[in-house]
């Protein structure tokens, strides 16, 4: 029964609540009919056991013997003779009692279904989000708020999944108050038709009221975006602000979102408890006229006006509570949207695929004349050609800004180069397979990013094929074993939101470790050892040297051992890039491709 992650987000496009209700349909279709189904069939043993109630209140006060009884009289004395009962009073109250149980155990099954169908969309609308955000561009996902991003996983997709239990609430109530317009036309039209226009009108008074809540929860799916996008950069940068003392600024910065948002959530309870408060009395109103009307100037009896009224009450009832359930859909509807907005946007920067051709990196890499500039900014290569060959340690040094984590970029597949190509083993990057050519990537950031976890999990990432052999050699390699195993819990041991639980150059070590866990064929290191001191240099360098002729090392360093190490050496500068040290002509890619 449960759909695919994208199904929830792709059934609609048209913006609204019907639409996004559509959506949720098209995404559990099993589940929403069984769900409708129980409600109907529930609102018609409820719609039946009052019948049988109001059957005894006209049974027992009807003295005429023309009485002529009413549908659902005839439809009680029908079920008692099935049953093979006398249509007594006490055997329609023991009926009426027994339906309106039925209905409640048919009510908890619908209940039930809704409950879980919830539960999915929010893991659904979740896991698009998350997918389609890890599926797109680099450039995109640079774009991206952490904050904004949290928000949708955790806020709008819980919103946009109560929306579903609302609408569901919503066609409980307007199936039962439809079977009730159909039980007091069945009992008389007049009624019936009566209920339905109490019904309309009370709707149609009210509508302003639907209308400022969807308002109040569009300025609040606004509100929650910026002020968490906000929270979360803040966050980020909590140390700097803390040591000094700037921590106010981020205060006054959050309090006017903050005001706003408690704005718009008091403007959607306050429309939340009119409609309530307004409901009622109008009800009332409606209740009183009816009785005006039938008693005094109609003088119809008492029985037959009470049956009416109490239909009228229960039809209006029934329309109150669907408009009060769709209140809350049209609240939390632009949740759904901003949510599927963030997917879209995602979908539409989705990567290239690239194409099926496997390397083993056994030549080079090649940049063959290539032309790259972020965005719309300066050039960071114009017409760079140069090979990076198999097995040896390349080093790129260079100004700081002059673009050599832009260059690694360009070799990982996370940036396509404007003109010119880069190719490994002579295989164009857009007909790599991308994903397994990654796969043979140890990459060592700038900032070592280690997440809150135990320091084997920073190391694995999840993947179960490693042991604690394989990890303890990573480590090893890094020069990061003894501090690991002098830790309490070695490497179970947690590190801290971020690595904070470490020193800089014991996060950089772990970094190098979960880089050469997957026993990678190219090794890429931004500035991965400038935060080393120099024992520690010296210990990773010589693993470095140790894996050369195994892997290719690809490098961005700024001084010290591993420029000493290298095999070759290049400088970029002013979106050029010139040999510093190597063969003669290495710099010409055109003309020299490894291997290939
Ligand atoms: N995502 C981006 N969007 C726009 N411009 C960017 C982006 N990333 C980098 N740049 C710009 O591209 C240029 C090269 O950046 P890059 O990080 O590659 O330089 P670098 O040589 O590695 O610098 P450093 O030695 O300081 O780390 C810089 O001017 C930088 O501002």
């Amino acid at each position: 029964m449960s759909a695919e992650p994208t199904d929830v987000v792709t059934a609609a496009r048209v913006r609204g609540a019907v639409p996004m209700i559509g959506a949720f349909v098209c995404a559990y279709p099993g589940r929403s009919a069984a769900a409708l189904a129980a409600v109907f069939v529930a609102g018609l043993l409820d719609g039946l056991g009052m019948s049988m109630l109001l059957s005894m209140l006209t049974l027992t006060t009807a003295n005429d013997v023309n009485h002529k009884p009413s549908m659902p009289e005839q439809v009680a004395t029908r079920i008692a003779d099935f049953l093979g009962l006398q249509p007594t009073a006490p055997v329609m109250l023991t009926l009426a009692i027994t339906l309106i149980a039925l209905r409640a155990g048919l009510t908890l099954v619908a209940n039930k279904q809704v409950g879980y169908t919830v539960a999915h969309i929010a893991t659904d609308l979740r896991l698009a989000l998350i997918r389609a955000v890890m599926g797109a561009r680099w450039s995109h996902y640079l774009q991206q708020s952490v904050g904004r991003l949290s928000n949708a996983v955790a806020t709008e997709a819980q919103r946009a999944s109560e929306a579903f239990q609302y609408s569901a609430e919503m066609a409980a109530m307007l199936l039962n108050s439809l079977i009730y317009i159909g039980i007091a036309l069945a009992i008389s039209w007049q009624a019936g038709v009566a209920a339905a226009i109490a019904g309309g009108l009370l709707l149609a008074l009210l509508h302003t009221l639907i209308r400022s809540s969807r308002r109040a929860g569009q300025h609040q799916t606004r509100l929650l975006t910026s002020l968490l996008s906000a929270i979360g950069a803040q966050l980020v940068a909590a140390k700097p602000l803390k040591a000094m003392a700037r921590e106010d600024h981020v205060d006054a910065l959050l309090s006017d979102q903050m005001r706003q948002l408690r704005r718009a959530l008091r403007r959607q309870v306050v429309s939340r408890e009119a409609l309530g408060a307004l409901q009622d009395p109008l009800l009332a109103i409606m209740v009183g006229i009816g009785f005006f009307l039938s008693l005094v100037l109609l003088k119809m009896p008492l029985a037959s006006v009470l049956v009416m009224l109490f239909l009228l009450a229960r039809v209006v009832g029934y329309l109150s509570k669907t408009q009060r359930a769709y209140q809350q859909v049209v609240v939390r509807e632009s949740a759904y949207w901003a949510l599927i907005d963030g997917i879209d946007a995602a979908h539409a920067q989705a990567e290239p695929k690239g194409g099926d051709r496997m390397v083993t990196l056994s030549g080079s890499i090649v940049f063959d004349h290539v032309r790259f500039r972020h965005g719309d900014g300066r050039l960071v290569l114009d017409d760079a050609s140069f090979v990076i060959p198999a097995r040896e340690l390349t080093v790129i040094v260079g100004p700081s800004g002059a673009g050599k984590t832009t260059m690694l970029d360009l070799v990982v597949g996370l940036l396509q180069p404007e003109a010119g190509s880069v190719r490994v083993d002579g295989v164009p990057m857009g007909e790599l397979a991308l994903r397994p050519w990654r796969r043979q990537i140890g990459y060592v950031p700038q900032d070592s990013v280690l997440v809150n976890e135990s320091i084997a999990y920073n190391l694995a990432l999840g993947d179960e094929d490693l042991g604690e052999a394989d990890l303890r050699d990573a480590l090893r390699a890094a020069d990061a074993l003894d501090f690991v195993d002098a830790m309490p819990e070695g490497l179970q041991t947690r590190v801290g939101e971020g690595g904070s639980r470490l020193s800089g150059g014991q996060r950089q070590r772990l970094s190098i470790a979960r880089a050469l866990v997957h026993k990678p064929s190219l090794l890429v290191l931004d500035e991965a050892t400038s935060s080393l001191d120099a024992e520690a240099q010296a210990v990773v360098i010589d693993t470095v040297r140790r894996l050369k002729g195994r892997l290719t090392i690809l490098a961005v360093a700024h001084q010290g051992l591993l420029i000493e190490a290298a095999d070759r050496i290049y400088r970029l500068a002013d979106a050029q890039v010139g040999l510093v040290r190597g063969p003669v002509g290495a710099a010409n890619a055109a003309t020299q491709e490894h291997g290939t």
